[in-house]
């Protein structure tokens, strides 16, 4: 496997030193009946660093981030979080865990019959006794922090845009103030323009936070414009996790099609032409 960045050199992130392993994947075997999704699976995410995850439909991106978050029974292997195991730890550890990280689910999968604050504070009552006011303030802040003002807490999910509902959803994820956010597919849906927006939402609040980003994407442009390193799922492994431009060197035909097809040319012109801009 390549992993193509030594961070070793790089300053010292808020919440301990940027680089080290944040979540540890090891020999991960993930089966469905006689369909085996993934074979001893390896991958480590790094502090600090937003990490790409792609691969084509059905070769278990979503099956993996599950398996991290312990929301999946996995067949075999180790997977640690903070250098802590996910699988069997005592109820307050797993809860101390949990509290450290966010997720974005595909379609953002908000409550329906729950106003937009209301959304935001579901992670804050499971984790907390707090007063009504204070939680609000705690939601406005966070709806803030992805670009949502105040008229956006009490309307309901239905009577927002689909980017609007993406920016709930992020502030609900970042509630508890994670340290390690999860996101699957965030830009999926979105226009360019709003897909444009919500990469540089994201890249702002990893800088602005600290954190760390595990990213399933189908969206080459938002792998151009914000990962640090992708990791490409296929044959059940991740093949590689490398800076992009390590990853358009190798010689596997899946990696060839989609970094060196129409689209993936456009993505690498589109990202050489904003950064001759910049
Ligand atoms: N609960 C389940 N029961 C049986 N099979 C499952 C289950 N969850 C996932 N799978 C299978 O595991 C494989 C990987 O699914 P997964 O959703 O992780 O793919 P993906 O890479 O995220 O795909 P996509 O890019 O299309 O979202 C698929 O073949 C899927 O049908």
């Amino acid at each position: 496997m390549t992993d193509g960045n030594d961070q070793s050199a790089r300053p010292v992130a808020i919440n301990g030193r940027k680089g080290e392993a944040v979540i540890e994947v090891k020999n991960l075997v993930n089966r469905f009946g006689d369909q085996t999704v993934h074979e001893d699976l390896d991958l480590t995410v790094k502090r600090g660093e937003i990490i790409g995850v792609v691969g084509g439909s059905g070769t278990g991106k979503t099956v993996l981030m599950r398996s991290i978050l312990s929301l999946q029974h996995f067949a075999s292997g180790e997977i640690s979080i903070f250098g802590k195991p996910v699988t069997g730890l005592a109820e307050g550890e797993e809860l101390e865990v949990r509290r450290q990280f966010g997720v974005l689910f595909q379609n953002g999968a908000l409550f329906s019959t729950l106003t937009v604050a209301e959304n935001v504070q579901v992670p804050l009552r499971e984790f907390f006794h707090m007063q009504q006011d204070l939680m609000d303030e705690i939601a406005a802040y966070k709806l803030g922090l992805t670009g949502l003002g105040p008229e956006a807490a009490p309307k309901y999910p239905s009577e927002l845009s689909g980017g609007m509902r993406k920016r709930a959803a992020l502030a609900r994820a970042l509630a508890l103030d994670p340290r390690l956010l999860f996101l699957d597919e965030p830009t999926a849906g979105l226009d360019p323009v709003g897909a444009a927006a919500f990469d540089n939402l994201i890249l702002d609040l990893k800088e602005s936070l600290g954190l760390t980003v595990f990213l399933i994407t189908h969206d080459l442009d938002t792998l151009y414009a914000i990962c640090d390193r992708v990791a490409v799922l296929a044959d059940k492994k991740v093949l590689a996790a490398a800076p992009i431009k390590e990853l358009l060197e190798i010689d596997h035909p899946w990696i060839q099609e989609y970094f060196h097809g129409p689209r993936g040319r456009a993505a690498l012109a589109g990202a050489d032409a904003n950064q001759q801009m910049a």
